[in-house]
Parts: C-alpha cells; structure tokens; sequence
C-alpha cells in the first residue's frame, strides 16, 4: 500500500538574532489512509512545526525548509504554487487547533463560516449549504443544528467550538486530517467526547489523523503509531503498543514515566525527566539527549546515533541499542532517575 503521507529527511529552521534555530531535523515518516500516527514530546520539540510544515503555514522568512520532501497522496507540497496549495488546506488537508476561539472568525456566524467553506472548495451554495452545513453540525453531536448555524462562536461552549471547529475540517471529506492538541483547552469529559468523535468520523471516512498531543493517555487510545520527538528529531517511532510497552528510547521511558499510572506500584514517585530540552540554536554534538542521559556513553557525545530497526517498524536513534553498548533496560534507567 503507498503511504498518503511520505515525509522524508524534512528539515525547518528559523532565523532568530542567534543564528538559526533547527525546529525540525532531518525528520522522515509516513502516514497511510485510515490510521491515526500520534507525535508526542515535550514542549518546543517541534511537533507543531512540523504540522505545519505539512499545511505550508511556516512564514518564509523567518522560517526555511532547508530540505526534505513532503509527498501528499504522490507529489511534492514543497513544490506547490501558493494557489494550488489553497486548493489542498481545507479541501485534501484540513487542521484542527488546540484553540477554537482564535482559529474561529468572531464577528462571523458558524454557518456563515462553514457555507463559505463549503462554497470555496464544494461549490456548494444557497440552501444546498445550509442543509449541508446543519448536517455537519449534526454529525460533530450539535443540538438543534439549523438554529444554532445562526449563532456566533462566542455563544457555543469550549466543547461546542471544537466540534464546529471539527466540523469545518470535516466538511470537505479531508483525506488527512492534523490534530494539534485539540482537546487540550477542554475539561476530561468533553475531551472523552471530541476524541470519540474523531475516532468515529475517520472510520467512516477513511480520514488520516495526525494526532499531536502531551497527553499519553489520548494517545494511547487513539493512535496505531507514535512518533516520539526530541529537540527537533524522531527519537524512536513504533507502533502504539511497542512504544507503550516496550519503548527502547531512554527519552521515551522518561516521558512514560512522567505520566500517572492506575497500575504502578503504592506510593511510585512520579519523575520529571531532569534537566531540560537543548537552545535549538546550539544543539549538542552527538545525540541531543546525551546531556540529560544518565547512561550516556563517549560515543553520545560525538556522534548522532544510527537508527536500530526492529520488528513492526519499530525504529530507535540511540547508541544503547548497539550490539556493543551495556545492556541497559527500563527499570535501570528508573532506578538512576530517583
Ligand atoms: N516563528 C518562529 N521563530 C523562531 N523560532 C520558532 C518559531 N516557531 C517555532 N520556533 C521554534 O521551533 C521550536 C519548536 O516549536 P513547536 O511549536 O513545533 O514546538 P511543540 O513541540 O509543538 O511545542 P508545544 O508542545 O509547546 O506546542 C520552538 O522551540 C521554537 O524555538
């Protein structure tokens, strides 16, 4: 089966006063029809650029793709003319945000702004629109959909918002859809809902979902793939259940081990990893990790670790998994990390 999305060796600086910033680094991955990849990592790791990156929405200066394909459904976005690619975002690839409200026009009506989404991209116009727009809000779980086109964003609820906001990028039938923390601004019950929601539409539209997310949880449930990022890069990249339970990252077996467990052992510390995620300006030589890995060998600090593959796809940049590195498991890492 070909991918729908196949980035490969994608790499997006930004021009700061201190030299260039490297968002992104020399990121590959792929995507197929239907499935959910989620892209975890702390803050400033570079998951919101690289949506971004695929939407085309990084202003030219100062940002830069400095190389790297994007290949959407067999050709380059990175080759697009801006009027083809306002075809495609919207229509083939829609995004959702963490925040409805500002990705919402105040002083227009929801119906007003999903009509004219539907005029750009569907031609559809008049009361075709409206019927077609008041279906949509019925699909995302909106009550009284006809009355409720006629309201403003700012007199639908946080919940509301994120469904008319979901409603807008479904209502061309994207082929992939982002999802750059769309449940975050929400309490648990509403965000239990919106993930339920998407979960839903992509099985009966077939969509593909990029899931991006601080919570693992959301993930877990969600995704079929994960891609961990560190300071620009994939760090390992697997599927749901090996990352989950078999993660070989030790960047990865920190960011679990910051998560809450109902299952952990009583009275289990809960660890932050320590230290903090390098300048983006003056990366690390050697792997970007190695100053905050209480493992790290010589070689960490000298050269960028080649990638381990293993079964199911499962891929590791981390001199550990050398045949020739210590055998270092989870619960080693654990026990140095209190
Ligand atoms: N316009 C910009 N100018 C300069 N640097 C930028 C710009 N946009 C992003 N960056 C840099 O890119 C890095 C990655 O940002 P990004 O928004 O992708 O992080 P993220 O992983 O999505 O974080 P968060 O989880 O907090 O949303 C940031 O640390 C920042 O230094």
């Amino acid at each position: 089966m070909e991918p729908l999305l196949d980035i490969a060796d994608l790499t997006v600086s930004f021009a700061t006063d201190d030299g260039p910033a490297q968002a992104v680094n020399s990121i590959s991955f792929q995507v197929f029809s239907g499935e959910t990849v989620g892209i975890v990592g702390e803050s400033g790791c570079g998951k919101s650029v690289t949506a971004h990156a695929i939407m085309q929405l990084i202003a030219t200066p100062p940002g830069k793709y400095d190389s790297g394909r994007i290949s959407f459904a067999g050709s380059d976005l990175l080759q697009k003319s801006e009027q083809e690619l306002e075809k495609i975002r919207g229509n083939t690839i829609s995004m959702i945000f963490q925040d409805a409200l500002t990705a919402l026009n105040p002083v227009l009506t929801i119906g007003r702004q999903i009509t004219e989404l539907l005029a750009v991209h569907q031609r559809l116009t008049g009361r075709a629109a409206q019927l077609r727009a008041a279906e949509l809000l019925r699909l995302v779980g909106i009550p009284l959909p006809e009355e409720r086109l006629k309201n403003y964003p700012h007199q639908f609820s946080g919940g509301m918002r994120q469904r008319a906001m979901i409603a807008m990028a479904l209502s061309c039938q994207p082929r992939l859809l982002i999802a750059d923390e769309p449940t975050t601004a929400l309490d648990v019950t509403i965000q239990a809902q919106i993930l339920d929601l998407l979960k839903e539409l992509q099985t009966s539209f077939n969509t593909a979902v990029i899931l991006i997310s601080h919570d693992l949880g959301a993930i877990a449930g969600q995704c079929q793939r994960v891609l961990v990022m560190y300071a620009g890069r994939i760090v390992e990249a697997g599927t749901v259940l090996d990352i989950f339970k078999q993660p070989r990252h030790p960047y990865t077996w920190g960011l679990l081990k910051s998560v809450p467990r109902l299952d952990a052992a009583p009275k289990q510390r809960l660890t932050a990893i320590a230290g903090q995620p390098p300048d983006l300006r003056r990366l690390p030589d050697g792997c970007h990790f190695h100053p905050r890995c209480p493992h790290a060998m010589r070689i960490c600090a000298e050269r960028y670790p080649q990638t381990t593959a293993g079964d199911n796809g499962h891929l590791v940049n981390c001199w550990l998994q050398h045949p020739a590195a210590p055998r270092i498991n989870r619960e080693d890492w654990y026990k140095n990390e209190q």
